[in-house]
């Protein structure tokens, strides 16, 4: 269970860009986030995964406040999400071959022994051969990337993904493929899933719920 409470975020001091917002997220539910440009919602997408600290308000995780955010996070709260981002040239390190972005987290969490057995049930089910695992970034696809920039989102196994205009760059074939790789994990897992997007008729297929920004302040 994600509780976002009364959030309000922003960049600059007392120029806040999501106002008093909350939104909560049940275990395994999935809710579609649709609002104009520039309303907030990848900002509060980032404080929902723990990337981005509100200036006022509350996340609780499971019950528990959320007192430390991006890497002093505890390690449980911040393995807990999963993040695709709509660009995922600027989330992927462009000197690493496919297979190395995608097991970065295993990396860092001092789980590389579990590397080799991830990739091969992840590739498949994001739709990556072999021999796209050792190209680096600039020798795929901007779809082919994002294929992997999922696959890294669930290597660690989420509770919750956050999906922030995870399709808004690609072909509708694509898309639909990532939507379903998404949707696979999440009934093996059970995991929950905020995605924030502007395709209306996307995320009503995609989510049992879409909530408009102006329903949640
Ligand atoms: N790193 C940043 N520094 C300063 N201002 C920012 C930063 N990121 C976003 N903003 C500003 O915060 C506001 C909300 O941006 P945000 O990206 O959260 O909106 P959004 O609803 O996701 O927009 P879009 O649908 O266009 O992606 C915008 O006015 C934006 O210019």
């Amino acid at each position: 269970m994600l509780e976002l409470r009364s959030i309000t975020a922003g960049y600059t001091r007392n120029a806040p860009v999501v106002r008093d917002v909350s939104l909560t997220l049940a275990p395994g539910a999935s809710v579609g986030l649709l609002g104009p440009s520039g309303c907030g919602k990848s900002t509060l997408a980032r404080v929902a995964a723990l990337l981005h600290r509100p200036e006022a308000g509350s996340v609780l995780l499971d019950g528990e406040p959320v007192r430390r955010w991006r890497h002093s996070a505890p390690r449980d709260q911040r393995t807990a999400f999963g993040v695709v981002f709509q660009q995922a040239r600027l989330s992927a390190d462009p000197r690493l071959p496919l297979t190395d972005l995608i097991a970065e987290p295993l990396r860092a969490t001092g789980r590389a022994r579990e590397i080799p057995g991830r990739i091969a049930e992840l590739a498949p089910a994001v739709g990556l051969t072999p021999d796209l695992l050792t190209r680096r970034p600039h020798e795929v696809s901007d779809g082919q990337l994002q294929r992997a920039c999922l696959a890294r989102a669930l290597v660690l196994r989420p509770r919750v993904l956050v999906c922030d205009e995870m399709t808004a760059m690609l072909d509708a074939s694509t898309a639909a493929a990532l939507v379903a790789a998404v949707e696979d994990y999440r009934a093996a897992t059970g995991a929950a899933l905020l995605a924030v997007g502007h395709d209306r008729t996307l995320l009503r297929r995609w989510c049992d719920r879409t909530v408009h920004w102006d329903e949640l302040t």
